[in-house]
């Protein structure tokens, strides 16, 4: 049964290093609780950031995180797996357990018996963590991740290089304190017992992107997670890869659709009018403005499915203009004919009812297309670039994330206002 409440929602977020390395772009996610979530993709395409976002190690240079835990201390419901490869000199297994334990200050001494057993602590008690093999170091890691019960556990590597019978019986034990807690987990590149055993739900990252976002119960019978992650990296390596809905670019598509809702009852209503007309060259203008309308929202819609690439650009560049420049050239000739002819005051009243909708085309989707904003999101390697163009597209990026970067300052200082704001009422009440 998939349980449908939120532990952590991330909106519109992003991460950008040293202002120039966008690492983690506009990302939409929510974890339900109980939900186990991997997250996959290919090296440096930025999980590992992504699983620090989401555990509230990092913080997030845009975007909102919420989290939904019973108590306001947020940090004690998160349990996250360090990737510490180094420890400091001389300390014993027992020595940090037990810093853990009376930090978190943990009564409950079956659970400390059990996680003890589990993780086979007991058998290095009194050794130096420095003496410890890496693997044991990354399991020992999450024991101490989960010592005060978190909420939400986010796992940043289960070794795959220890005995399976050890390693299912750990993973056995997660699982378990999944089910029992209804604790959220986020499970880095798990391998497939780990995947099996703690996840229901996979999402893939490329280039920052969430590119995709499958739930194992939608999968045909015979997918198995390792077929998978093959296919997937398969066919991000081959670029075969079908981006899915940009948040960026999604509240212009939903603009651009409800104006033309509003285009298209005009201009049906026009045409219904003048039937028999259809003809005259001032209507068969009109008729073409539809076609490049026509044409552009075909373009618009096909690139909420696929990559962004130079050449649908180009062609959302084309209809744009072409509708622009015809419905401009037209109103000017109706303006101009005498008032006798017929279709003359239905043309204008088309024209005054639809001008709302080319000033949106022309000051915004124009705009925003030719200012190659959306172009960032489109990987060099995808366009057969010349050195110059690869060198201007890069400028281009950079500038474009400093703008990104005052828009995101702008915007977290608009969230804090209402953030003050809302306490205020609160408070007031
Ligand atoms: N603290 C940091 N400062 C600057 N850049 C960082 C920092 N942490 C990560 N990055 C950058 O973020 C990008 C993504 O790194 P990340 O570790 O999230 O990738 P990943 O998908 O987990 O890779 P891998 O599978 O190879 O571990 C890299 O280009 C890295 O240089």
């Amino acid at each position: 049964m998939k349980n449908n409440e939120v532990t952590v929602s991330l909106e519109n977020v992003s991460k950008i290093f040293n202002k120039t390395n966008w690492v983690i772009k506009k990302i939409n996610l929510k974890i339900n609780k109980g939900e186990g979530l991997a997250i996959i993709g290919p090296n440096q395409s930025g999980k590992s950031v992504l699983a620090r976002l989401i555990a509230s190690q990092i913080k997030q240079s845009g975007g909102i995180i919420q989290y939904n835990f019973n108590d306001e201390n947020v940090m004690a419901n998160i349990g996250f797996q360090f990737r510490q490869t180094t420890w400091p000199e001389g300390f014993t297994v027992k020595e940090v357990f037990s810093l853990y334990k009376n930090i978190n200050d943990i009564q409950d001494k079956e659970w400390i018996d059990d996680l003890v057993e589990v993780f086979g602590i007991d058998l290095r008690w009194n050794k130096t963590l420095s003496s410890c093999n890496t693997s044991w170091l990354q399991l020992f890691s999450i024991a101490l991740a989960i010592i005060n019960r978190p909420r939400l556990v986010v796992l940043d590597e289960v070794s795959s290089s220890i005995g399976l019978d050890f390693k299912i019986k750990i993973l056995k034990f997660l699982k378990e304190y999944k089910e029992k807690y209804e604790a959220s987990f986020v499970v880095i590149s798990p391998d497939d017992s780990t995947f099996e055993l703690l996840c229901e739900r996979v999402i893939v990252l490329d280039n920052g992107f969430i590119i995709s976002d499958d739930h194992v119960s939608d999968w045909q019978k015979n997918l198995t997670f390792e077929k998978y992650s093959l296919n997937i990296m398969d066919a991000i390596s081959q670029e075969e890869i079908k981006v899915k809905p940009d948040p960026l670019f999604k509240p212009i598509l939903k603009k651009f659709e409800d104006n033309r809702k509003i285009f298209k009852e005009h201009y049906d209503a026009f045409l219904e009018k003048n039937v028999g007309s259809e003809h005259e060259s001032n209507i068969v203008y009109i008729r073409n403005i539809n076609y490049h309308l026509n044409e552009l929202e075909n373009v618009l819609v096909s690139l909420l499915s696929t990559a962004i690439n130079r050449k649908n650009i180009d062609e959302v560049l084309l209809h744009t203009k072409m509708a622009i420049k015809i419905s401009k050239k037209t109103r000017k000739r109706v303006t101009k004919l005498e008032s006798k002819v017929k279709y003359k005051k239905s043309a204008l009243l088309f024209f005054t009812k639809t001008e709302k909708f080319f000033l949106f085309l022309e000051e915004d989707l124009y705009k925003s297309f030719k200012s190659n904003k959306y172009i960032v999101y489109a990987t060099e390697l995808t366009a057969q670039l010349s050195k110059k163009e690869l060198e201007q597209l890069s400028s281009l990026k950079k500038k474009y994330i400093q703008e990104e970067i005052r828009a995101m300052k702008f915007e977290n200082k608009s969230i804090k206002k209402q953030q003050k704001l809302e306490k205020k009422k609160i408070k007031g009440r």
